[in-house]
């Protein structure tokens, strides 16, 4: 297994901050965020229920804008670009996998997996494709159409689309939220070998310590704050870390 991180960031934060609303109903979302993002990991963002992390997901991804900060992605300052860009730089730099697949019913799996290239008008690079299907486990499983499959089959013809344009950075939220625990062990189990084997940059929003136990680093929001960290964690030191920060008086 070769890992291809060079230490390097893929995507930095600074000091964001996002409120959402105005007068006393405003809500400080992010509340001055530093994160850099370490080219060629898996990293997993967790914390409570309203702590940030989908709104960060969203800032680092181009999906939402910062109120103030500053957000670099694959060496693009991406808070100040126009509408235009930001869409050309999510269509062709960024990956996505959501809770609920999203998949076109009517298309195949392969279908399915270049669509977001042929939209683009972009080739698809056939020994890449090939080696994304294989990683996935997907091969015999190609021609069939999202009803024929199961949630874990749809998911990792999800990661397969988001991975098949070599996209600088893969943004995953709650991935396996649908999924029983098998199915989660082989999505998580492929994410990270999309890390491991083809040097993807991923970063996964999960409430579970055993998916956060795949990572390579955890990071743990509070408040809008990053309040911790773990690097090569199991699921035992994210639960204890969790239950340290809940003992150092974080919710
Ligand atoms: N569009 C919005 N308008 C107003 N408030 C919002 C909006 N989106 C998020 N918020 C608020 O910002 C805060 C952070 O929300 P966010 O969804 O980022 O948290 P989260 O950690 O992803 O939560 P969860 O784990 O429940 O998905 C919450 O208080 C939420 O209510």
């Amino acid at each position: 297994m070769t890992t291809q991180t060079d230490g390097t960031a893929i995507a930095t934060a600074r000091d964001l901050v996002k409120v959402y609303g105005q007068g006393p109903m405003a809500v400080r979302a992010l509340d001055g965020v530093d994160v850099d993002l370490v080219r060629g990991e898996l990293t997993a963002i967790m914390g409570p229920s309203g702590s940030g992390k989908s709104t960060l997901m969203h800032c680092l991804a181009g999906l939402d804008r910062p109120t103030s900060g500053a957000v670099v992605v694959d060496g693009q300052e991406i808070s100040a670009l126009s509408e235009r860009r930001l869409t050309q730089l999510r269509r062709t730099r960024v990956g996505f996998v959501f809770q609920a697949y999203n998949l076109i019913p009517t298309l195949t799996a392969l279908e399915n997996i270049t669509l977001p290239l042929d939209i683009a008008r972009r080739p698809v690079d056939r020994a890449h494709l090939e080696h994304v299907v294989d990683t996935l486990g997907l091969r015999d499983r190609l021609t069939h159409k999202p009803a024929e499959l199961s949630g874990g089959q749809q998911q990792r013809v999800a990661c397969a689309r988001a991975l098949v344009a070599r996209p600088a950075i893969v943004f995953a939220d709650e991935p396996t939220g649908n999924l029983d625990s098998s199915s989660s062990a082989e999505v998580l189990g492929f994410l990270r070998r999309s890390v491991d084997e083809l040097g993807q940059s991923v970063v996964m929003v999960t409430h579970d310590p055993t998916s956060a136990g795949y990572a390579h680093r955890v990071l743990f929001l509070a408040d809008g704050r990053v309040v911790g960290e773990l690097r090569d964690p199991t699921a035992e030191r994210v639960l204890d870390a969790l239950a340290g920060l809940r003992t150092a008086g974080r919710p």
